[in-house]
């Protein structure tokens, strides 16, 4: 599983890798890094034989790497020209000592050292250099940007953007896409295109992912991203074990999502009771209802109020709905009914289409207080639960929450901006003080795991899926995984759920287009998705078809 650090973390490992028992001198970490740029890069770029390139070196520690990138491009045959944007006696010793080595390799053929553009002729020559180069390399700032970027690097990110959408280069960052806060994944001057942050089409990363490049705006700079361990010890790469946050990728969720037995049956894959609804949103029941159905769930309940039973009966024939009671909305009295039931259920849900009503915020605290099955809540579900911390807390972590971020702004009190400024905290905090799963539902969607209090950062979906229903076909995706044969957990199961339904998404936008497709459209995929899922898992020999197939 990809970790997720911050710059504080790495620093720390730094440290560690320097001055404690592994003594690794600095010099050597910096080489490895450059030397790290120069082959991925390289590898990404067909070789660096023949590339004009145009290399920017700040005043820091990522500076330094660039001058070793510049070495091992020029000995694979590029011509660089190096901005050396820092001031030689300000550089630390290990980025100077690599400035001293390529100072020694600079000529006027293949290796022009420069100094900062200050004069208007020194711009227009590197807006010149810009556009006849094939590559960029932005050594300029790592994890030590904050705020918003200073001269001369706001305007030469300016000109580099404005090359690349010209389409006459490609764009390389080293560590960090300038501009782009490691930690927040926020960008120099928000949206502004005037001092904004570059855009990279690769990032070469050092030591493991910053949260920068997987939190949105910073994620949209980083392009194709590649992590590079750059010899760091591994003890210590396995040490980022506080607060640890993770990176979903398929791999993680072939590991969890496994085939089937081939002797299941219905009754294996888990009874899956959608409780929801109301006259006003029967559709949202029928969505989330439906996720369950293309999640592979052994049966399926859909439990509405009596009023809006008419609209969900036969509307799908794998759905058994049944109505409770006799109003459009749930009370209540219909709450011994659905306890009653619970005994056979897997899994409830409940949220999609609720309503708002007090009197279904009562049915909600008495279901809730009774039955013992895990439960997923959306929604309404979550609306009318916010000030019940005490009741959610004494479940014992047997519910997920799947917030999007204003119903999560409203339940755990945090501000828009509380929430954007630091997403991982926020949500690690929350399931920690209320004893949840949180599935906090945006881009990219984070789940938290109640038990450990570990993060995991989806790498699926796309903003074709901001329509409504997408979520409540989550929560019915969700509710399914639970059940599903070999399931682990509750967080295992919401992180599958995430993922698959984000990459059903993806398929639904290679297929339809960047947006316009449907919630349904969206689940029905999802067989197509796990099978793509299994390709990779060698089937054990008593499952491969004995005729045909693979
Ligand atoms: N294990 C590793 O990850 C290694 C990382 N290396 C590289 O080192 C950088 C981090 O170096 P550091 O010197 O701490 O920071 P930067 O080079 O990113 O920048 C510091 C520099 O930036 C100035 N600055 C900050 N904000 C702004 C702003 N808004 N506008 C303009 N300038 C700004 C600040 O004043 C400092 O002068 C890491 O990313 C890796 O690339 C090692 O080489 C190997 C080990
Ligand atoms: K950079």
């Amino acid at each position: 599983m990809q970790k997720i650090t911050t710059a504080a973390q790495m620093r720390n490992m730094d440290r560690i890798a320097m001055h404690g028992v592994y003594a690794m001198a600095p010099v050597v970490l910096m080489e490895n890094a450059g030397h790290a740029v120069a082959e991925r890069a390289g590898a990404w770029l067909d070789g660096w034989d023949g590339k004009d390139v145009v290399l920017f070196c700040g005043k820091g520690n990522n500076g330094g790497d660039g001058f070793v990138i510049a070495r091992h491009i020029l000995a694979a045959g590029a011509r660089v020209y190096v901005y050396v944007l820092g001031k030689e006696e300000d550089y630390s010793d290990e980025a100077r000592q690599h400035l001293h080595t390529l100072q020694q390799l600079a000529d006027e053929e293949t290796c022009l050292l420069l100094s900062a553009p200050q004069s208007d002729a020194d711009w227009q020559l590197l807006q010149k250099r810009l556009l006849a180069s094939s590559v960029v390399i932005d050594a300029m700032l790592g994890t030590g940007f904050h705020g918003s970027l200073r001269q001369p690097l706001a305007s030469i990110v300016a000109e580099v953007n404005a090359a690349a959408a010209a389409g006459a280069v490609t764009v390389i960052a080293v560590d960090m896409p300038t501009g782009v806060n490691s930690d927040t994944g926020a960008v120099s001057n928000g949206d502004d295109d005037e001092d904004g942050p570059l855009f990279a089409d690769m990032t070469v990363t050092f030591g493991a992912l910053k949260r920068g490049l997987v939190l949105y705006p910073g994620r949209a700079c980083a392009g194709h991203v590649e992590v590079d361990p750059i010899g760091m010890p591994g003890p210590l790469l396995m040490q980022l074990e506080e607060n640890p946050a993770y990176l979903l990728q398929e791999s993680d969720i072939a590991e969890i999502v496994v085939p089937r037995s081939p002797d299941s049956h219905k009754g294996t894959h888990g009874t899956i009771a959608i409780v929801t609804g109301s006259s006003q949103m029967a559709g949202a029941a029928l969505m989330a209802a439906h996720g369950a159905v293309r999640s592979g769930a052994g049966k399926v309940f859909l439990r509405v109020p009596g009023a809006t039973a008419p609209y969900c009966i036969g509307v799908q024939p794998e759905i058994m709905v049944r109505g409770v009671g006799t109003g459009d909305h749930f009370t209540a009295a219909d709450a011994d009914e659905i306890i009653a039931e619970s005994k056979n259920w897997s899994v409830l849900a409940m949220g999609p289409g609720l309503g708002r009503d007090a009197e279904t915020k009562e049915f909600l605290l008495k279901v809730l207080a009774a039955v013992t099955c895990p439960v997923v809540l959306d929604a309404d579900a979550l609306n009318l639960l916010a000030g019940e911390k005490a009741l959610i807390a004494s479940r014992g972590s047997r519910i997920i929450m799947t917030p999007h971020l204003a119903e999560f702004s409203r339940i755990s009190g945090l501000s828009m901006a509380e929430i954007k400024a630091d997403p991982i905290a926020a949500a690690r905090q929350f399931a920690s003080e209320w004893k949840v799963n949180l599935v906090l539902k945006g881009a990219p969607t984070l789940i938290v795991s109640a038990k450990t209090g570990n993060v995991y950062v989806n790498s699926t979906g796309n903003a074709g899926m901001a329509c409504g229903g997408m979520g409540d076909v989550l929560t019915g995706m969700i509710a399914a995984m639970i059940a599903h044969q070999g399931m682990s957990d509750l967080c295992s199961a919401a992180c599958a759920g995430v993922y698959l339904h984000g990459a059903a998404g993806d398929a639904c936008r290679k297929d339809h287009g960047p947006y316009g497709f449907t919630p349904m459209e969206t689940a029905d995929v999802l067989p197509q998705v796990l099978a793509s899922l299994e390709e990779d898992l060698a089937l054990p020999i008593l499952q491969q078809p004995l005729i045909g197939g693979k």
